[in-house]
C-alpha cells in the first residue's frame, strides 16, 4: 500500500493548524520548525537524517515506515509548563491510537510510548525563551509506524505500531487524529489519560541523581509531570523529567 503523507487529510481534521509543511528529506523537523517559526504549523518529513531526542541523544529514523513531525506553538506562558506539553502529547498519541486501532500503548515516564515492553514512540518538547522573540515551544514526535528492521542495538528495545502485519490505517489518518486529540485534551483532560496509561507507577525504579544511584517505588505523578518515588528508608523524592532518566523498572 502506498502511504504518501497527505496534507489535506491532516488539515481537514485540524482547522486550528495554520499549515502542514511536508518535505521529502530533512535533517530534523525540530530544526525546520525553529528556522521557519510559523505558529501552529506542523512540520513533517519522509526521511530524517539527524534525528535527536532528549538530552541531545541520537534517535533512529528509518528510511520508510516512520512518522517524524514537529509542531510549533507560541503559548502565552511557558514557565513551568514544559512537562505538561510532553504529557499532553503522550496522552494525545495514546488516545489517537486507541481510537483508530485495537492496540493498547502504555507510557513510560516521561516521554516514551511502549507496546509489548518495547519503545515505539519518542516525544521531545523544546522551548525557546529568547528575550528578542515571542516564546515558542517545538514538540517533536517520532513514531515507529510500520518498521521491521532496526539497528542491532535497538533490536531488543524497539518495536513498531504495526509489526509483521499490514497497517490498518494510513500515517496521515493517525497524524490527523493525534493533533485533533492534542487540541481536544489540552484543557487538562490529558492528565487522567496519561496517568492511567503509565506503566511505571507501582514499579521499582532506579535513577541517578547527582551521580548517586537511587532505587525506590514509583508512587505517583504530580500535575506538573514529576514522578514521586519512595526510597527504602521512607524518604520521598520528587523527580523532574528535565533532569532524570529512569535506568530500570521492574
Ligand atoms: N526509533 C527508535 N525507536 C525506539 N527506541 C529508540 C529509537 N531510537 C532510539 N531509541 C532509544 O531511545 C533512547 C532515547 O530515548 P530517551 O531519551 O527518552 O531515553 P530513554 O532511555 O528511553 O529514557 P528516559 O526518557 O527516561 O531518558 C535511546 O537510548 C534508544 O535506546
Ligand atoms: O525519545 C526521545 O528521546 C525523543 C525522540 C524524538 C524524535 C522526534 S522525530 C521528529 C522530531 N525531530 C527530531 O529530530 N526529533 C523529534
Amino acid at each position: 500500500m502506498s502511504d504518501k503523507l497527505e496534507k489535506s487529510i491532516i488539515l481537514q481534521k485540524n482547522p486550528w493548524l495554520s499549515d502542514v509543511k511536508i518535505v521529502a528529506e530533512s535533517e530534523s523537523t525540530q530544526l525546520d520548525a525553529k528556522l521557519d517559526g510559523q505558529e501552529n504549523c506542523l512540520y513533517l518529513t519522509e526521511q530524517q537524517k539527524a534525528t535527536y531526542g532528549r538530552f541531545g541523544r541520537q534517535y533512529f529514523a528509518a528510511e520508510s515506515g516512520g512518522i517524524y513531525m514537529s509542531l510549533l506553538i507560541k503559548p502565552e506562558m511557558i514557565a513551568g509548563k514544559m512537562p505538561e506539553y510532553t504529557l499532553l502529547t503522550a496522552a494525545a498519541v495514546v488516545s489517537a491510537i486507541e481510537k483508530l486501532t485495537s492496540k493498547k500503548p502504555l507510557i513510560k515516564w516521561v516521554n516514551d510510548l511502549y507496546l509489548a515492553d518495547k519503545k515505539f514512540v519518542g516525544i521531545l518538547a523544546e522551548a525557546n525563551f529568547s528575550a528578542t522573540t515571542t516564546p515558542q515551544v517545538v514538540i517533536g514526535v517520532g513514531i515507529n509506524f510500520s518498521i521491521s528492521d532496526f539497528p542491532e542495538e535497538l533490536a531488543n528495545k524497539a518495536t513498531s505500531l504495526f509489526v509483521d502485519e499490514a497497517p490498518t490505517l494510513t500515517r496521515s489518518e493517525l497524524i490527523a487524529e493525534i493533533w485533533a486529540e492534542f487540541q481536544r485534551l489540552s484543557n487538562g483532560a490529558f492528565f487522567d489519560i496519561y496517568k492511567s496509561h503509565s506503566f511505571i507507577l507501582g514499579k521499582e525504579v532506579s535513577f541517578f541523581q547527582n551521580e548517586t544511584l537511587f532505587s525506590g517505588q514509583a508512587l505517583d505523578l504530580t500535575e506538573a509531570g514529576e514522578l514521586v518515588v519512595e526510597l527504602a528508608n521512607g524518604e520521598r523524592k520528587i523527580l523532574s523529567s528535565g533532569e532524570i532518566s529512569l535506568k530500570k523498572w521492574t
